[in-house]
């Protein structure tokens, strides 16, 4: 056996305060799990020996509780920062990544109050622009898992019912307000069982990591079809994530109070533990950065949706994907979505040397995500990118 030893420089976003999991695939090799090592991919199932590893998602592993978790995050320190098989070490630009996990459910949330502001006064503008139940609960709404996809993955324009204001009657079309939606999701390991619910203090012992989300929106379909049970085809034809993902024991360093929440919400969905999380998002289009989302600012804390998704009784699944919604900050360039961000497609926005409203077919859109790490250091999530082809239905 040839060995080698993984050079980590110390400025890496993925250095020993790190190690996200991901599933990749070598040339020729089939998907396993491996963990990301400053531009090292660390095959797991060759060097760990345990056949959860060997799998094609996260999911076993994330069953096997955040005891495991720990313990597994400490031999990987070890197995990294000693000599270890050169042929279990791979560039990182040498392999394939796969869909993380298998998504079990997919629930998407409403939690900036910057954000929901905005689109209840683009899309209800003569209503009061935040319902009244928004700051009692965390708003959410089932999403799509079947079309949860990987970075990287091309998304083709959907199609579907249209109606501009000033039309009688819908048409049937490619959607003209394809948008993005800036997001952070949270992965169950830990199942609950049906009857149970999740408190927000055992939020650490359910959720195994977090991952960045685009969450594609297609704007003229949703505020067709919204009303009045909430977005469903304008959302469900494809949501992305990013591969990597860190590990909930990584994000210490980020933890932070949520903005202050009043009305004190009910019981249910207070606890004693810090989850907020000081994670900094960056939207890039066509190459440009246009936004910088904060999620500092979300107003609900992700054990506070995790405690509402369960308070009815409803059971958590590994492999549950909840997002936290679009993050939006105060400022124009911190908005989430594209709607947002040229209100309504009235004020373009300058893309490099171009303008845009809405996604062009051949737009490339990457969030990526950063937050603290221990020491003073920095921890990355890498990035969600996708390129947007054209329709390919034709008109009916
Ligand atoms: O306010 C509405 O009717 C719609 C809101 C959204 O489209 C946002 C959504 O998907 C949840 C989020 O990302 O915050
Ligand atoms: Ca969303
Ligand atoms: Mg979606």
């Amino acid at each position: 056996m040839t060995v080698t030893t993984i050079d980590i420089p110390a400025d890496s976003l993925f250095g020993l305060d790190n190690l996200p999991y991901g599933v990749f695939s070598p040339a020729g090799g089939l998907p396993r799990v491996g963990v990301r090592v400053a531009e090292s991919v660390v095959d797991l199932a060759a060097t760990l020996g345990d056949s959860v590893f060997s799998e094609p998602t996260l999911n076993a592993f994330m069953a096997q509780g955040r005891d495991q978790w720990v313990s597994v995050r400490n031999r990987i320190t070890e197995l990294v920062t000693s000599e270890i098989d050169s042929n279990a070490v791979f560039s990182v630009d040498s392999v394939t990544m796969h869909l993380p996990i298998a998504v079990a459910d997919y629930v998407d949330f409403y939690a900036s109050e910057n954000h929901a502001t905005n689109l209840g006064r683009l899309f209800r503008p003569d209503a009061a622009p935040l319902m009244p139940n928004w700051k009692h609960l965390p708003v959410g709404y089932h999403g799509r898992s079947s079309t949860v996809v990987v970075s990287g993955t091309d998304i083709v324009r959907p199609c579907g019912q249209r109606k501009a204001p000033d039309q009688e009657s819908p048409d049937f079309g490619p959607s003209r307000r394809l948008d993005i939606e800036a997001e952070m999701g949270f992965i169950v390991g830990t199942p609950s069982k049906m009857g149970d619910s999740i408190t927000p203090d055992e939020f650490a012992e359910h959720v195994f990591g977090a991952v960045v989300v685009n969450d594609w929106s297609a704007r003229d379909i949703q505020a067709w079809e919204y009303v009045p049970l909430g977005p469903n085809l304008g959302k469900s034809f494809a949501t992305s994530i990013s591969p990597w993902v860190v590990p909930l024991l990584a994000l210490e360093a980020a933890r932070i109070d949520t903005p202050v929440q009043d009305p004190e919400p009910l019981s249910y969905l207070r606890g004693e533990e810090k989850w907020g999380l000081d994670i900094d998002l960056a939207v890039e289009w066509n190459g440009h950065v246009v936004s910088r989302p904060p999620y500092a600012q979300m107003y609900w804390s992700p054990a506070q949706m995790l405690a509402h998704t369960t308070i009815n009784g409803a059971a958590a699944s590994t492999g549950d994907l909840f997002a936290s919604g679009t993050i939006s900050g105060p400022d124009k360039d911190q908005r989430g979505a594209f709607i947002e961000l040229t209100w309504g497609g009235k004020e373009p926005v300058a893309v490099g040397s171009e303008t845009r409203t809405f996604l062009e077919d051949g737009d490339t859109i990457a969030i990526s995500a950063t937050a603290p790490g221990v020491g003073g250091s920095r921890i990355g999530f890498g990035d969600v990118h996708a390129r947007i082809l054209p329709a390919t239905q034709t008109e009916r």
